[in-house]
């Protein structure tokens, strides 16, 4: 059974935004869904997270998570799937963050209500996942004005696996980002995939961010996926003209490196 599985998934507001949206996500694979700004990314992953913005609702297609049909799922039954099940880090992590609180308390708190731990046993918790994401521990007692964009990340990303999650989106995670500390949160991502089974969805409009671990890609443009496969195919072999776009587009900055090492 697929952790996740989006069946011609389609999303509408006033008129239909997402024109049927599939794929299926086994443990520990990766798919990737790239494709400029507004193209239906964001929304996609919303819907598999049920929290899609106001008057936004599937209007076609089904999703699966975890074995249950989301359509039939309650309020209750979404909020004790979000984090145990499946969770999700986004662009601009210092906007998740209380910036009056420390960062050790915050995960800490996110281990106490999903996990029902005490206070004592879930700051042991949150110092462990801040090490899990390699943070030092006096990230414990600094606040969120005191540490970097990539620091911050690290540290959502913690609260985000803090309840150990299946599915981990990461959407935009590491756009805000400069190029070394992307690549630093992009081999943190892989390493928990590999060291827990963690499945991901990544999403980018940057074809390199994707390219670079991902088994499956799906290319969006105005809410239609124009192509899908497995990464190798869509680089060596794109068929859609705004694939071959993309893929020069990023020529100028690097995709070679991932075309040749993959
Ligand atoms: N809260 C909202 N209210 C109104 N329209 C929205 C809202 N969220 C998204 N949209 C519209 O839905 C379409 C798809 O948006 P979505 O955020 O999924 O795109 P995206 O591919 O993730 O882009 P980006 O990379 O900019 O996040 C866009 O045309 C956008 O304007």
């Amino acid at each position: 059974m697929s952790l996740l599985a989006l069946r011609d998934v389609k999303i509408a507001y006033d008129r239909e935004i997402v024109h049927g949206v599939s794929f299926t996500l086994e443990p520990g694979a990766v798919v990737g869904i790239v494709g400029e700004s507004g193209s239906g990314k964001t929304l996609t992953c919303r819907a598999a997270l049920g929290i899609l913005p106001e008057h936004f609702r599937i209007s076609g297609g089904s999703i699966e998570l975890d074995g249950h049909d989301v359509a039939s799922l309650t309020p209750k039954q979404w909020t004790a799937l979000r984090g145990s099940t499946i969770s999700a880090v986004f662009q601009d992590p210092a906007s998740y963050l209380n910036p009056s609180l420390t960062i050790g308390s915050q995960v800490a708190e996110v281990v106490r209500v999903k996990l029902g731990l005490g206070r004592r046993a879930a700051r042991l918790r949150a110092v462990e996942l801040l090490a899990s994401v390699r943070l030092p521990a006096a990230v414990y007692k600094q606040y969120p004005h005191e540490l970097s964009g990539g620091m911050l990340q690290r540290s959502l990303i913690a609260a985000a696996i803090a309840a150990q999650p299946k599915v981990l989106i990461a959407d935009e995670a590491t756009t805000a980002l400069d190029v070394t500390v992307q690549a630093e949160i992009l081999d943190l991502l892989a390493e928990l995939r590999e060291s827990t089974g963690l499945a991901l969805v990544v999403v980018s409009h940057d074809l390199a961010v994707v390219a670079q671990f991902c088994d499956e890609v799906l290319v969006m443009r105005d809410g239609t996926v124009v192509e899908q496969g497995p990464v190798e195919k869509i680089l060596y072999q794109p068929e859609h003209e705004y694939t071959r776009l993309l893929i020069e587009e990023h020529e100028s900055y690097g995709l070679e490196r991932y075309l040749v090492t993959s």
